[in-house]
């Protein structure tokens, strides 16, 4: 694919990279030549070598992690050796993994400006690049907020504002959407298209969710154990996939997971055509939905705990614990599904009689020098209960997650929780304080989060997607499985196939009574574990049901979830597809609207009048 007329922006002439200290090279041997106007997808499951391939581009590799590269790396025609990231930022702007390192001026105008000032542009000019980057990315409206207190969404689209801000040449992209609702996940990759065609800006761009940025490429290359695996079209990718995907496989196939392979691009058009025939036809495999009393709670303390309190010391093998992560991988795949939570309005009346594992009673987050962030919410979830909280950037999730694990105190209402509360914040960086994995969780947990292969290395080098699962596994590792699980989007960087693990694991979490309140931008994800799907907007419910209701219809959800349906000819986990597929065909059973016209159901939060 380098034989493009354009001049080359990116060349690797066989590239060996290994981190200091590490027992393996990330990049093996690796050429390959990018060139102006190219709109490239990196592909290949966790810690296949995506981040180092940008790292290398930015010149971080070599310059700020060190370790042994041989080979050449040029950027813009300049060696990466002889130039360090001040010299590279002039053709290359890039967006990292975790926006929460990258922004470092106090407000969102100043971050914007920063790398035009830099380049020491005039006032004049400076003003003019930052008003319209902040237009582009849609963060015009926090120009002048200061950076700390953004959201997870927010805090994505400022740090590519500042990357796009100059208008480089090339722009080098992890995982731009893993923070962004599906709508401003759809805007940022309509935006990289247009500054494509436009503007001729080479996109190189990581991604775990292929279905929503592989109709934009032209070029995908994928990456395994370091190599380069596939360098082709996106069709040649969809082929090569299909033929080496399941070769890759263990029995059992988890298809085409492994690579961290996803289903085919298809248009949203394409999708709905799927999606409408598959809920066409009965589903013989969908199993029956049982109606079954909820599990008793197992403490009625009204205590919120302390998150921020480190996990007590590594705790030994017991049955409970034996229950939640079983020895090996397969085994836990092979446990027992959880039991279905109760359905229809029986279940619904005898959960409410049921006692909370969670309540949330008119609940308000009103910070002094802004509009409430919370507003009167009323939650109750029963223990085992599965819910994925759901909602636009900013909407008000991790606030509302905070507060429910104590981090925060409510200005007015009041949380209570039967026992317990773990929270899972959504930078795995704030859990890490040992300097081995091995000491930061139990062999156990390190197990069910799939890295005991990794227990003697250092937490801060590992993969995002690695990172990740060690701060989940900080967070799972306790005695005793908590009350009440709060998850600050857990699938961050994660590929697929752990995606799933995740889903099945929390299932057995559910199964001993604790309550998951999960944020999610992920549908696929959501389809898979949760059974009620909460929707967030403006700091209260705005709708709250089964999940099939709120991911099939509506058109928050409508578009994404067809597009993914869309290619789950075989392509999808079985398990996160399977559980997609049912949950869609639920959302047709009796009394409820067909897919794509239902209107979620609205909770009976009203909105308190303020003060
Ligand atoms: N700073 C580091 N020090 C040592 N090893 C590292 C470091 N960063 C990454 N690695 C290792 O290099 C390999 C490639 O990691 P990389 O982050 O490039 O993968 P990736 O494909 O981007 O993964 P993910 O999708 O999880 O972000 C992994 O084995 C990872 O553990
Ligand atoms: N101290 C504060 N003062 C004013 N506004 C704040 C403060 N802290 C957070 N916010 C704003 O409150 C809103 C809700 O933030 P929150 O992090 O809860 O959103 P979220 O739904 O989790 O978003 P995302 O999906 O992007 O992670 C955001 O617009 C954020 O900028």
């Amino acid at each position: 694919m380098s034989g493009s007329a354009h001049p080359a922006v990116l060349e690797l002439e066989h590239v060996t990279y290994t981190y200091p200290g590490a027992s393996a090279p990330s990049l093996r041997d690796l050429s390959l030549t990018v060139c102006d106007g190219q709109f490239v997808v990196l592909a290949g499951r966790s810690g296949g070598g995506k981040s180092t391939l940008l790292r290398a581009g930015s010149g971080l590799v070599p310059h700020f992690h060190g370790g042994e590269i041989s080979g050449e790396v040029r950027v813009g025609g300049l060696d990466v050796r002889r130039h360090g990231p001040g010299d590279l930022a002039a053709v290359a702007g890039s967006l990292f993994q975790d926006p929460e390192t990258q922004v470092v001026m106090g407000t969102v105008r100043s971050e914007l400006a920063f790398p035009l000032e830099n380049r020491g542009e005039p006032p004049a000019a400076v003003a003019r690049g930052v008003e319209e980057a902040a237009l582009a990315l849609g963060v015009a409206h926090l120009l002048d907020r200061p950076t700390h207190e953004l959201s997870g969404g927010e805090l994505q689209r400022v740090a590519l504002g500042a990357a796009l801000a100059g208008r480089p040449r090339l722009v080098l992209l992890d995982e731009p959407t893993s923070q962004l609702d599906p709508v401003a996940g759809d805007e940022l990759i309509g935006l990289l298209r247009r500054l494509n065609e436009e503007w001729g800006t080479t996109i190189v761009l990581a991604e775990h969710r292929l279905e929503r940025c592989l109709a934009a490429a032209d070029r995908v290359i994928a990456l395994v154990d370091g190599r380069l695996a596939c360098d082709g079209s996106p069709r040649d990718f969809l082929a090569w996939a299909a033929r080496e995907a399941p070769a890759l496989e263990t029995p059992g196939a988890r298809l085409l997971s492994r690579a961290g392979l996803a289903p085919p691009p298809v248009g949203v058009k394409e999708a709905r055509a799927t999606l409408r025939a598959a809920q066409a036809l009965p589903d013989p495999a969908a199993p029956p939905l049982p109606i079954a009393p909820p599990p008793a709670a197992s403490a009625s303390s009204h205590t919120v705990a302390d998150p921020a309190q480190p996990a007590a010391a590594p705790p030994q093998a017991d049955p409970a614990r034996r229950e939640l992560f079983p020895p090996t991988r397969e085994g836990a795949r092979a446990a027992d599904s959880p039991p279905s939570p109760p359905r229809g309005r029986l279940g619904r009346l005898r959960a409410d009689r049921a006692p909370a594992a969670l309540r949330l009673k008119r609940l308000w987050c009103e910070p002094h020098d802004g509009a409430a962030i919370l507003r009167a919410v009323d939650l109750r979830l029963a223990p085992g209960e599965r819910v994925a909280l759901m909602g636009r950037n900013g909407a008000g999730k991790s606030t509302l997650l905070r507060h429910v694990a104590g981090l925060e105190r409510p200005t007015r209402g009041s949380v209570e929780a039967a026992g317990r509360v773990a929270l899972l914040l959504q930078n795995p960086n704030d859990y890490l304080v040992h300097e081995r994995v091995g000491d930061e969780a139990s062999a156990d947990a390190l197990a069910a989060a799939g890295l005991s292969a990794h227990a003697d290395r250092h937490p801060r080098d590992l993969s995002g997607g690695e990172r990740q699962r060690l701060a989940l596994a900080i967070v799972l590792d306790s005695p005793e499985p908590p009350a009440v699980l709060c998850l600050d989007e857990p699938t961050r960087g994660m590929d697929r196939a752990h995606k799933a693990d995740l889903a099945v694991l929390l299932g057995r979490f559910a199964a001993t009574g604790t309550a998951l309140l999960v944020t999610t931008h992920d549908p696929e994800f959501a389809a898979a574990f949760a059974a009620r799907v909460v929707l967030l907007g403006d700091g209260r419910p705005i709708a709250d049901g089964p999940a099939a209701e709120a991911l099939a219809g509506g058109w928050y959800f409508a578009t994404e979830t067809a597009r993914i349906l869309g290619g789950a000819g075989g392509a999808l986990d079985p398990e996160a597809g399977a559980a997609l597929v049912r949950t869609l065909l639920a959302a047709r059973a009796p009394g409820t609207a067909a897919p794509g016209t239902a209107a979620p159901r609205t909770s009976t939060t009203p909105t308190e009048a303020r003060p």
